[in-house]
């Protein structure tokens, strides 16, 4: 079925055959070193290609990492998402990333926050399980203890930038490292990554969704070096490079994605409407993707990263969740609206 605003072109062989080409590519700037400028120049390039012709392709891989519905599994097989994040300012934020994560098909959605926040979240929804921990000294114990039983942390909707907090934040992300659980960091998870890029450095299971701000942020932080915004694929691919492919969603009218090795751009048709949450819409969904993808592995998705997947995947569903509801509330449209068509637009992208 054609779903509007994808591209359409290539077999997912002329991907992989892409994917070899830059994974070669790689190799001869991993081996020879300087001058890095032509070879990225023209690896990126070819990532270009790729990713626009590829774009229809990319759809297939995301449904091809989506769990079947059976009546043979219990309740968590499907996902068990964590998220760190709620405060007295912030309680939308976590609220819409741990609904979306359920709305998606999590079975179970955690939200771990300060205690002054958790009776709003909680109030908001019967449907999530909420943990007064954050803003306590044994905060990082406390979310350690549930780690075994989580599939992915989504780290920074609504966290706000207190110290404590963050560096409450800081062990709790280095406890997930250590057990080899996913994260995804969004929003002021992302300012302590701006602050202590180290703590995610080469962290293969790590995604980062930066908005605009927050691309600029990292990326002279870690890059060091004003951001060039005449090329914006090469300064995803750049990010991530410099973070040892830690996967990079800068957010936009264009989403772009990148793994340090290859680049995918996602322009489904979204909506003219920029109110406040759907970027945490975004990472709540990546959360449950991002776990999917895994599992699924390399042999579902054609030789791609299963986060770049993954990753495509939480995009183009936010942008048509935004779509949709657009075409029913216009201009009154909301992050609710968005949440309420998490449902009807996963179906429209990757079931029909
Ligand atoms: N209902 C809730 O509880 C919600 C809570 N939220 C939570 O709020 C916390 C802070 O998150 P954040 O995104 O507001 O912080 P930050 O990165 O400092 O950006 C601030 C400034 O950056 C700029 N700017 C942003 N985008 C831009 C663009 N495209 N293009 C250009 N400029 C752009 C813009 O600057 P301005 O236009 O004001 O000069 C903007 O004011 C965080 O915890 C988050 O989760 C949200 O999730 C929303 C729903
Ligand atoms: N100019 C734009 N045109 C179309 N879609 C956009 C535009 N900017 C952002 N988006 C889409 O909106 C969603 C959220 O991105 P955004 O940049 O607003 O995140 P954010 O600022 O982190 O949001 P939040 O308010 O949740 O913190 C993404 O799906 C992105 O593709
Ligand atoms: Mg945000």
């Amino acid at each position: 079925m054609a779903v509007p605003g994808m591209a359409t072109g290539a077999g997912v062989g002329a991907a992989v055959a892409c994917a070899a080409v830059v994974a070669l590519l790689s190799a001869v700037l991993a081996l020879y070193g300087p001058p890095l400028d032509a070879v990225l120049e023209r690896a990126f390039s070819l990532n270009k290609a790729c990713s626009i012709k590829d774009m229809k392709n990319t759809f297939q891989l995301v449904r091809n990492i989506i769990p079947p519905l059976t009546t043979k599994k219990h309740k968590g097989q499907d996902g068990r998402i964590g998220i760190v994040g709620g405060c007295q300012e912030y309680t939308g934020a976590p609220y819409f990333a741990a609904i979306s994560a359920l709305k998606v098909g999590a079975d179970l959605s955690h939200v771990f926050c300060t205690q002054e926040a958790a009776p709003v979240i909680k109030s908001y929804s019967p449907e999530l399980i909420v943990h007064p921990v954050l803003d306590s000294p044994d905060a990082v114990q406390d979310v350690e203890k549930w780690l075994p039983r989580l599939h992915a942390l989504v780290v920074g909707p609504g966290l706000g930038r207190d110290d404590g907090l963050l560096r409450n934040v800081k062990g709790i992300l280095e406890a997930s490292k250590a057990r080899d659980v996913p994260v995804v960091i969004d929003a002021d998870g992302l300012w302590l990554i701006a602050e202590q890029p180290a703590l995610i450095q080469g962290y293969q299971k790590a995604v980062l969704t930066p908005n605009h701000a927050e691309f600029r942020r990292l990326s002279e932080a870690v890059l060091r070096d004003p951001l060039d915004s005449s090329d914006p694929h090469g300064a995803v691919l750049r990010l991530s490079q410099a973070l040892g492919n830690v996967t990079v969603v800068r957010k936009g009218e264009r989403d772009v994605i990148s793994d340090g090795r290859q680049v995918l751009e996602c322009s489904q048709e979204g909506s003219s409407r920029r109110c406040g949450g759907q970027g945490d819409l975004l990472s709540g969904s990546l959360g449950v993707l991002v776990h999917w993808a895994l599992l699924a592995g390399p042999e579902k998705t054609d030789g791609f990263s299963p986060l770049l997947v993954a990753a495509f995947g939480a995009c183009s569903l936010t942008r048509q969740c935004s779509h949709q509801a657009f075409q029913k509330h216009g201009r009154s449209t909301t992050t609710t609206d968005m949440v309420a068509e998490v449902g009807p637009a996963f179906a429209r992208l990757f079931e029909s």
